[in-house]
């Protein structure tokens, strides 16, 4: 039976009976093993995709949003209210909806992936786009929430990376152990910040033998963490983490240092190929931002810089349906042919 993810880690959450459990049974995602490109097999390197679209929305939004409407809720919100890329804003959408309270969400017009949009719209939100960037859109989303009685849902909201940190206590509890390193994007770095604070709370309770590097990876076009300044006008088609400011900065400097672990940028060409590789050789259908931790686990091996016989596990982030546009740029439809079986047999290379 499973379980809503406040339920599964109620021991770790800030959560009392006085809480109301908002939930759309959110979280325990599988942990799958991939084959892994050729680099990685012949180290004896083993890779998990952690497929967070698998969630209820089709993110790992899900996991702090139960926890941060479930929260608002508690505290008597009428309303909250995000700024997103397209996946937040989603998320908050359902989870309002769940609750019986309205979403606002502010989004960078012409930015963001049709299918968050179409979740946004018929979950019921209200929806408003800004001629600007996401960094804009925080900016006024705080004010908003400054000004008037809305919860703020974003991930400068510390209930969202709580939920966010249970993905750790998933993939110990799955393994038995922190794998050596974890990979992920990064776009505002809520995400790399709360997998290093599970990472941290299961090593302090002794559950894992072993602290993991964490690896993140932004797009070249959109790094700030890597540039060390913020991106005036970050471009990527990984729209996801296409954020020039990161809200959590500091965690994300944390999260890289206390691990010993790196961020760096990957090419839209890399993130691209790393899409068609998890869509085509392992069967696993992402959104782009997701693949920016396939590309940059790739170029490390490339690099020789994995230890060999290590364990590597990869946040998948979102689902690949959240954007049907860039499907297009990997593999392009071909024309009709007449409804006879030798025109089928011949366009499926049978002949
Ligand atoms: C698929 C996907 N992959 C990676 C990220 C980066 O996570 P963070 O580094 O915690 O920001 C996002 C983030 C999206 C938003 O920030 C939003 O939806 O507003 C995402 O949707």
């Amino acid at each position: 039976m499973r379980l809503p993810l406040i339920e599964r880690y109620r021991a770790h959450l800030p959560v009392s009976l006085n809480t109301p459990v908002i939930s759309l049974l959110e979280g325990s995602t599988p942990l799958i093993p991939l084959k892994g490109p050729e680099e990685a097999q012949r180290r004896g390197i083993r890779l998990y995709a952690k497929f967070e679209g698998l969630n209820p929305t089709g993110s790992f939004k899900d996991r702090g949003m139960t926890l941060a409407v479930s929260k608002a809720v508690e505290e008597g919100a009428k309303a909250v209210a995000a700024a997103s890329t397209g996946n937040t804003a989603a998320s908050a959408a359902a989870y309002a909806a769940r609750a019986g309270i309205r979403a606002i969400v502010i989004l960078p017009a012409g930015y963001v992936a049709l299918g968050k949009v179409a979740q946004s719209l018929v979950h019921g939100a209200r929806i408003i786009q800004i001629e600007g960037n996401f960094d804009q859109a925080l900016a006024l989303t705080k004010a908003l929430t400054e000004a008037y009685p809305v919860a703020l849902v974003n991930s400068l909201n510390p209930y969202r990376l709580e939920g966010q940190k249970t993905l750790a206590f998933e993939v110990v509890d799955e393994l038995g152990d922190a794998p050596h390193y974890h990979a992920l994007p990064v776009g505002n770095a809520g995400n790399i910040t709360a997998h290093w604070m599970g990472y941290k709370e299961y090593h302090a309770l002794g559950k894992t033998s072993r602290l993991p590097r964490m690896l993140g990876f932004q797009a070249a076009g959109a790094a700030p963490l890597v540039l060390g300044r913020p991106v005036e006008k970050p471009e990527t088609l990984a729209t996801a983490i296409r954020i020039g400011n990161p809200a959590s900065w500091q965690g994300a400097m944390r999260a890289k240092e206390e691990s010993g672990g790196t961020i760096e940028a990957v090419t839209d060409e890399e993130i691209l190929l790393a899409y068609r590789y998890l869509a085509q050789e392992e069967g696993i259908f992402c959104e782009p931002a997701s693949a920016a931790a396939m590309a940059g686990v790739w170029k490390l091996l490339r690099e020789d810089r994995l230890d060999p016989g290590s364990t590597v596990v990869l946040t998948l982030t979102g689902h690949g349906l959240k954007d049907p546009a860039t499907a297009e740029k990997v593999a392009k439809l071909l024309p009709p042919v007449p409804a006879n079986l030798e025109a089928v047999a011949e366009a499926a290379g049978l002949l």
